[in-house]
């Protein structure tokens, strides 16, 4: 099977992670798309502030519910270490042998990658589909892939998904400012924000 890896924080989820997995899914010809929480982020310092790995699953899950073919994928959300991309795709290859991993991410992940605990071994192990997030990003994405296909063997695509200027943060903006995030997740991922009260603190952005 083709199996796309849409991971993240998702801090919360929001409609710029769920185009990705559909637009990626359609374009390569996918057969599933494995959204994996990331238990404990990396590269993020303010853990702390954010809600608690339970609320982001859970919101994942109801996002992707309906989707047959989007499932939600637990391994990284099971430790309290941080998790990183090389070894769960090591993991990935011997759980579940003779699948095709297709990461996918977006352009500020592709350009921070070089950053990313022994991000080598990352490339043997899938194709990496990235998404510009912005306009400006057009040529430098290009430039960033070619360097580092050529550098490192990578085998990197350019995915054409929709531009959509939303993050994680602006939602967390939002809520905290009694401003509305219709729209911009889906309605059970506001519902259960607003039930939980959820990113009502301006500590928590
Ligand atoms: N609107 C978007 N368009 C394209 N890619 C996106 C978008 N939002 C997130 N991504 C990508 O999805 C992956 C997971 O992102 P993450 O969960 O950190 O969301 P975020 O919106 O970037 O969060 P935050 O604002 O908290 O940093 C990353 O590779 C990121 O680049
Ligand atoms: O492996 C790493 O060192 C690493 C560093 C930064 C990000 N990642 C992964 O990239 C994905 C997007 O990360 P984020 O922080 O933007 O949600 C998510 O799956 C992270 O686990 C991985």
């Amino acid at each position: 099977m083709k199996i796309g890896i849409m991971g993240g924080t998702f801090d919360p989820i929001h409609i710029g992670h769920l185009l990705l997995g559909e637009f990626a899914y359609e374009e390569f010809a996918l057969d599933e798309i494995w959204f994996l929480p990331n238990g404990n982020p990396p590269h993020k310092t303010t853990d702390e502030s954010r809600v608690s790995l339970n609320h982001r699953i859970e919101m994942v899950k109801l996002a992707t519910a309906d989707i047959p073919y989007f499932r939600v994928n637990l391994y990284e959300a099971q430790t309290e270490r941080h998790s990183y991309t090389y070894s769960t795709l090591q993991a990935f290859h011997e759980l579940y042998p003779g699948n095709e991993f297709y990461f996918i991410l977006g352009a500020d992940s592709l350009f921070s990658i070089e950053q990313w605990m022994c991000f080598r071994e990352i490339f043997p192990a899938c194709t990496i589909l990235a998404a510009m997030r912005d306009d400006k990003d057009a040529g430098q994405m290009k430039e960033q892939i070619r360097y580092l296909s050529e550098t490192y063997g990578a085998k990197i695509r350019l995915l054409q998904a929709p531009l959509v200027e939303i993050s994680s943060t602006t939602i967390r903006r939002r809520v905290s400012r009694n401003l509305s995030v219709r729209y911009m997740v889906p309605d059970q991922v506001a519902g259960y924000i607003n039930i939980n009260d959820l990113y009502r603190e301006e500590t928590e952005l």
